[in-house]
């Protein structure tokens, strides 16, 4: 184990993740990895080693500080991109039954890649836009659990995850700034899909201590028939 790999068991331990030799060398690996392909497909901004482990590995892992995961069987992870939250998660938590969707490509085929070196079972990739995938039944009211990062305001982002969201189950969105401006603009989605904010918790990184928020979300019912409706299309044109 070097210094950084120590450090980032000394962040986690005192949340209660305790990591195995082989889960620090899948972290590892998945770093090497995203530097690699990172050359030559835009993956992320961040390439430098701490920094990952950081902003993109512990970050992921945050959500595990407020949701008990034991008790979540499915994930759904929706714009996963080069796979946060969803991978850190299941590298930390082998029980979680994976599903990763994702409109780009040649994101799927990098996290494809990753699942595969990584030997990650019960790993769903989907190449897909969320609001499209959320239709077919397999996916509609299905997940215990389901996250979404960096992927759009929260008004847009219920439409896209609160679907896949079985009732009772919880939709987390992890977010830099403070959301409640974006709360406001989100009142009516959130109603119209039968989400209820059941929190806002908040963390700072460790080392650089900038803010983190997650807006906890728990579904209360089934998705109503008429959603979801294709993402920045209103339900009525305007102009009628
Ligand atoms: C800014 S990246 C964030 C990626 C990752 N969650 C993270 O935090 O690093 C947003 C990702 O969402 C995906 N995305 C955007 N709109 C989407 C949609 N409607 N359905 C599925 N994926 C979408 C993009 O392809 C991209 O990979």
């Amino acid at each position: 184990m070097d210094d950084l790999q120590k450090r980032f068991t000394e962040w986690l331990g005192p949340k209660g993740i305790e990591l195995s030799p082989r889960q620090l060398e899948q972290f590892e690996r998945y770093y090497q990895e995203l530097v690699e392909w990172n050359q030559k497909m835009n993956l992320t901004g961040i390439t430098e080693r701490e920094q990952v482990y950081m902003k993109h590995f512990y970050d992921s892992l945050s959500l595990a500080f407020f949701v008990d995961l034991s008790k979540v069987q499915s994930l759904a992870d929706i714009g996963s991109g080069a796979g946060f939250p969803g991978i850190p998660l299941k590298i930390a938590f082998p029980e979680l039954k994976l599903t990763i969707v994702d409109s780009l490509a040649k994101r799927i085929s990098f996290l494809r890649h990753v699942a595969d070196e990584l030997e990650l079972s019960h790993v769903e990739l989907i190449h897909g836009r969320a609001e499209d995938i959320a239709r077919l039944p397999e996916h509609r009211d299905r997940y215990d659990l389901v996250t979404a990062r960096a992927v759009a305001r929260m008004a847009l982002l219920n439409e896209f995850c609160l679907p896949f969201v079985r009732p009772q189950g919880l939709f987390v969105a992890m977010k830099g700034s403070d959301p409640a401006e974006e709360l406001t603009e989100a009142v009516r989605s959130l109603k119209e899909l039968k989400g209820e904010v059941a929190a806002v918790e908040s963390m700072t990184l460790p080392v650089e201590e900038s803010a983190r928020h997650l807006v906890v979300i728990r579904k209360t019912a089934g998705t109503p028939s008429k959603y979801p409706r294709k993402a920045g299309v209103p339900a009525k044109s305007p102009l009628i």
